[in-house]
């Protein structure tokens, strides 16, 4: 009896001391692969279609809120690999204009989580605070519910003086609705101010767009092996290099960034320019 009670305590404490070494040996590969993508051109924006968390979750045999949560997680080490490399600008699609069409209970499931999230980012998320990130929520907030308005628009608040990098969350977005946005935005100004002047220039609907002035993603990433832009960032994203990754989002890995990033650097000579960031 006391010879079994050894052989289970020695056997958690190697597979507590296996799992310590293989984590430090990810932690000198990671810092090992940060250090060789940062030799080569590093973008300066992504933009990530996060798909793939309830086929995670139904594969994986856990709810859709769990998928949801996981892919919560994912992003925040994620956007961490990305600003340890350098980007200074990461934009995510959490919620389509579309995605009011799924069930009731997965929308309001949703909408609950994208609160939580909100405000955990900005009050308890380190990663904001040590990276100096500004926190944007883009799309139609009038099509939130008040709770969600509410903590996007704190969260927006608490880190308006933030000005190293940027975080876009996109809610409520689809990118036709954004364009026509803009452009019955400069139609309204124009209305008032200029009624005779009827040309509208390409700079005009930039500005207007929820991005504003923020340069164009250098990558648009979407995960789970779909190869759709599903109404994102459309404008935006006219000159960006794709990249389909077959993994879902919440196994989106460090390796699976790297191996996107090595091929837009090799893919980097003959990629048309990009206006840079100002910071
Ligand atoms: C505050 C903040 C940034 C929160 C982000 C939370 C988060 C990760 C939202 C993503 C939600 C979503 C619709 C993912 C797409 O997977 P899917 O549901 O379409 O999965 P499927 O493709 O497997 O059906």
């Amino acid at each position: 009896m006391a010879m079994g009670k050894h052989f289970y305590y020695a056997y958690f404490l190697i597979k507590r001391l296996l799992a310590q070494l293989l984590a430090s040996i990810a932690a000198v590969f990671t810092r090992l692969g940060l250090k060789v993508l940062a030799s080569g051109p590093v973008p300066a924006h992504i933009a990530i279609i996060m798909d793939g968390n309830r086929r995670f979750a139904s594969r994986s045999r856990i709810d859709k809120r769990s998928g949801h949560v996981l892919g919560y997680e994912r992003l925040i080490q994620t956007l961490d690999s990305c600003l340890k490399l350098g980007v200074k600008i990461v934009t995510v699609y959490a919620f389509s204009i579309e995605n009011f069409q799924r069930s009731p209970a997965e929308v309001s499931d949703l909408m609950e989580l994208l609160q939580d999230k909100l405000d955990h980012l900005v009050s308890k998320e380190q990663l904001v605070r040590s990276y100096d990130v500004q926190v944007r929520i883009l799309g139609d907030l009038s099509l939130l519910p008040k709770g969600v308005r509410e903590s996007a628009e704190r969260a927006m608040l608490a880190t308006n003086n933030n000005k190293s990098t940027v975080l876009n969350v996109c809610i409520a977005y689809t990118s036709t609705h954004e364009i026509v946005q803009a452009i019955q935005k400069i139609m309204d100004e124009r209305t008032q101010d200029q009624p005779h002047d009827k040309f509208i220039t390409k700079e005009e609907i930039d500005r207007n767009l929820y991005t504003g002035l923020c340069p164009p993603p250098d990558i648009l990433l979407r995960t789970s092996g779909e190869t759709r832009l599903s109404n994102y960032l459309l404008w935006q994203c006219s000159n960006s290099y794709m990249c389909f990754c077959n993994a879902l989002w919440p196994e989106f890995s460090f390796w699976h960034l790297s191996w996107m990033i090595l091929k837009y650097q090799r893919a980097y000579p003959f990629l048309p320019r990009q206006q840079r960031p100002s910071f």
